[in-house]
């Protein structure tokens, strides 16, 4: 039997810790299906820089993506019972409550485990592991880059 996972996020500007996150849901699994979050539906901190279409193919383009999905407008759990996972993987600082996916899925009659996956930590100095350090350091770089050139 085939074994589905889900991986989720909002993957604006990709970057190591995506990588690795992607990698560690993989290896949970033979398919692994990405949910690339909604511009709408980020909320919780600044919006993405980069169109819903572009983060979704350059998530789909990752050697250990089986597919990659524009996420739902209104019901996160549409895509899920379409694909039919056997396991979600968190991110390590996602801000969902495991436990809440998991009544919200027994609700619906998914049966699916939630899991969460590891961090990577900086592998070097000066790795950038996080879109929004990678803008902080654009801004701080090229910010004033009009004026000078
Ligand atoms: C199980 C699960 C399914 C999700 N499905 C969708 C979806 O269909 N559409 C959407 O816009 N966001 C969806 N999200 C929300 C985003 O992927 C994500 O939680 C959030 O907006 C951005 O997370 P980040 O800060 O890790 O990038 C889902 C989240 C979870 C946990
Ligand atoms: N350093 C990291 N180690 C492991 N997973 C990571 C790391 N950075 C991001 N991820 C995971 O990648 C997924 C998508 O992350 P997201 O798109 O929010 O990127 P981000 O760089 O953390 O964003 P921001 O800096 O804007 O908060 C999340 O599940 C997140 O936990």
């Amino acid at each position: 039997m085939t074994r589905r996972v889900i991986a989720q996020g909002t993957f604006d500007i990709l970057h190591p810790g995506h990588v690795h996150y992607l990698r560690d849901a993989a290896a949970l699994g033979d398919e692994l299906h990405v949910i690339v979050a909604r511009r709408e539906n980020v909320t919780h901190k600044r919006k993405p820089v980069l169109p819903d279409r572009q983060r979704r193919d350059m998530v789909d383009a990752l050697s250990m993506v089986t597919e990659a999905h524009l996420g739902h407008r209104e019901d996160i759990f549409v895509p899920i019972e379409r694909i039919r996972p056997d396991v979600i993987v968190l991110g390590h600082d996602q801000h969902h409550d495991a436990d809440g996916i998991r009544e919200a899925l027994a609700g619906r009659g998914i049966d699916c485990e939630v899991t969460r996956a590891s961090a990577r930590e900086p592998g070097y100095e000066d790795e950038l592991l996080s879109t929004g350090r990678i803008i902080d350091r654009v801004l701080e770089e090229r910010g004033d880059a009009a004026s000078e050139n």
